[in-house]
């Protein structure tokens, strides 16, 4: 498991996958399931593991986090890096990263907090964590104003910060005020990704955030993987095609909850067994909707396995 500080390089090295948690019918993580998953992904190029908001780590107990940490060591490849993460309030979060100083993760992501925080709090109160912890975190934008673009440029030059995941969905991901202000005041989106999976992603990327989270990356890592490397050696039409597989799973995250939807369309696809998606949420239901996302993520997960046979670009041309 890399265990170094995080760098640029670390963030345009991989998809950051987003997986849910597989959980036993008890609740509790399950190590078999979540290393199905971790494989899976591994097999399509896919290093970095994020445990957020798919894994329903929002409701995830203080007491259980040492136990979910050395889950995750266990599970990890030898060359994964994996990233829990913490909060979203401040006091949940604060106890967290006590326990994760003790730890060898290289960083944890702070979950967002909406309600009630103000960016002036956020800004200081990342400051305290990221001493707490003992490292630099990530931050996670998910609305407009979050965080002031002056306070992102301050905690990255103070070392609270090492990286960002921006989320905020807009109807065209390149007419951001905001971004292009977080942009201009960091000076560079080398440590800022793209947070809502593959339908922003190539905007994101063409705009200079460095690399992309994924929740559809569980079902067909090689297809995500595929749409990493075009975009960085710019062949954006071929990132454009290849996203075109996701959609029809990804309208499904839209319509009726990305969370809950991906924690179905993993085990209809037959990766691993989720299980119960976690307190605070109810697994979703409904035979017809089921059916719908059954059949979606395995015409994504078949499309994936598909490519992975295909001889590569040079070879195939040569
Ligand atoms: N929310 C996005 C990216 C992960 O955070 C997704 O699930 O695809």
């Amino acid at each position: 498991m890399k265990t170094t500080p995080v760098d640029a390089a670390d963030l345009a090295s991989s998809v950051l996958s987003v997986p849910p948690l597989a959980r036993a019918a008890n609740g509790t993580p399950s190590k078999a399931e979540n290393r199905r998953m971790v494989d899976w992904l591994r097999s399509g190029g896919v290093t970095t593991y994020l445990y957020g908001g798919n894994a329903n780590l929002y409701n995830f107990g203080v007491a259980e986090f040492s136990g979910l940490l050395d889950l995750l060591e266990e599970i990890a490849p030898d060359d994964g890096w994996m990233i829990p993460s913490i909060g979203a309030d401040f006091g949940k979060a604060v106890d967290q990263a006590a326990i994760l100083r003790a730890r060898a993760f290289p960083t944890a992501m702070v979950l967002p907090l909406g309600f009630p925080a103000t960016p002036a709090g956020l800004a200081s109160g990342f400051g305290k964590l990221a001493d707490a912890a003992g490292r630099p975190l990530i931050a996670y934008i998910k609305n407009d104003g979050f965080l002031d673009a002056g306070d992102v440029a301050r905690l990255f030059r103070d070392g609270a910060i090492s990286a960002m995941k921006y989320a905020v969905v807009r109807p065209e991901p390149k007419n951001d005020a905001y971004l292009a202000a977080i942009l201009d005041a960091v000076g560079s989106g080398e440590r800022i990704v793209s947070g809502i999976g593959e339908r922003p992603a190539i905007d994101h990327l063409e705009m200079g955030l460095s690399a992309f989270t994924s929740g559809s990356v569980c079902i067909a890592p090689h297809l995500s993987t595929a749409i990493l490397k075009a975009c960085q050696a710019g062949r954006l039409a071929e990132a454009r095609a290849i996203r075109e597989s996701f959609l029809p799973l990804e309208d499904l995250r839209d319509a009726h909850s990305p969370i809950r939807v991906l924690h179905e369309a993993v085990r209809l696809a037959g990766i691993c067994d989720t299980g119960p998606i976690g307190e605070f949420l109810s697994n979703l239901d409904g035979a017809e909707r089921l059916e719908a996302i059954a059949r979606a993520a395995r015409e994504l997960k078949a499309r994936a396995e598909a490519s992975s046979t295909e001889k590569p670009r040079s070879a195939a041309s040569a």
